[in-house]
């Protein structure tokens, strides 16, 4: 997602042969605070502003405790992961507003994609489901329980963990009874930042799995719409 793609809407085409979405998003930029563009932010509710950098706030504070507990899962000092990512991080949201659809056989409301994120927090919608996650080739469906957040690995988790942390693949169905509504927010590294595998986690047994990449929602901005799975396209194959 460039910094370019700050718009509400349904998908621009980006490529040829791009199968789009049935969804519209406002994508906002919160953090750093220099890289918001108010003028997109609604201005209704009027208290939006405050409650939504609140949120990302709060939202913050929850990946600075799960990105210790997951650096502890490893033995590692718990500031190892938010060293490497260093003090400049983005925090982006996606409201995502799927319509009733007409042919949900047809269309997804969003196609298979993992997050390029660190960490996503999803605010799913308190009522209507439609997240699904795929594990051993099948697809399973994500229960909706009213105002609890759902915690996503992004793919730059899956790198630096040298794939210790995994990043689930998942897609949203389209429903044609009933509209849905979800909050994305995807704590991620600057897009000047190099991420790689941490040398702690690499290891005769777990040799390293992935290259070192820079501005990887990039990567991941034209694979998710060329229909690729981002994270192969940095995977180190094992004769290299
Ligand atoms: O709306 C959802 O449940 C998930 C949305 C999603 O995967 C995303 O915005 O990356
Ligand atoms: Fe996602």
């Amino acid at each position: 997602m460039g910094r370019n793609h700050l718009r509400y809407g349904s998908d621009p085409i980006f490529v040829e042969g791009q199968v789009l979405d049935w969804c519209d998003r406002l994508f906002l930029t919160a953090y750093p605070q220099d890289h918001r563009n108010l003028q997109l932010w609604p201005q209704n509710p009027a208290n939006f502003r405050d409650m939504f950098q609140e949120y990302c706030k709060k939202v913050i504070v929850l990946t600075g405790t799960l990105l210790k507990i997951f650096a502890r899962s490893q033995n590692l000092e718990e500031d190892t992961f938010s060293k490497e990512i260093g003090e400049k991080t983005l925090v982006q949201a996606r409201f995502n507003l799927y319509p009733k659809c007409p042919k949900p056989d047809k269309i997804l409301g969003v196609k298979a994609h993992a997050d390029a994120s660190i960490i996503t927090t999803l605010l799913q919608d308190k009522q209507v489901e439609g997240l699904q996650v795929l594990k051993d080739g099948k697809w399973y469906g994500v229960p909706t329980i009213a105002d609890a957040l759902l915690i996503n690995v992004g793919d730059q988790l899956e790198i630096m963990s040298n794939g210790i942390f995994k990043s689930p693949i998942h897609r949203v169905a389209a429903n044609s009874e009933r509209e849905r509504r979800t909050l994305a927010v995807f704590y991620s590294p600057d897009y000047e930042k190099e991420i790689e595998p941490l040398e702690g986690l690499i290891n005769s047994q777990r040799p390293r799995m992935f290259r070192r990449v820079k501005n990887y929602p990039a990567i991941s901005f034209n694979s998710f719409h060329s229909g690729k799975i981002a994270i192969d396209t940095v995977k180190i194959s094992p004769s290299e």
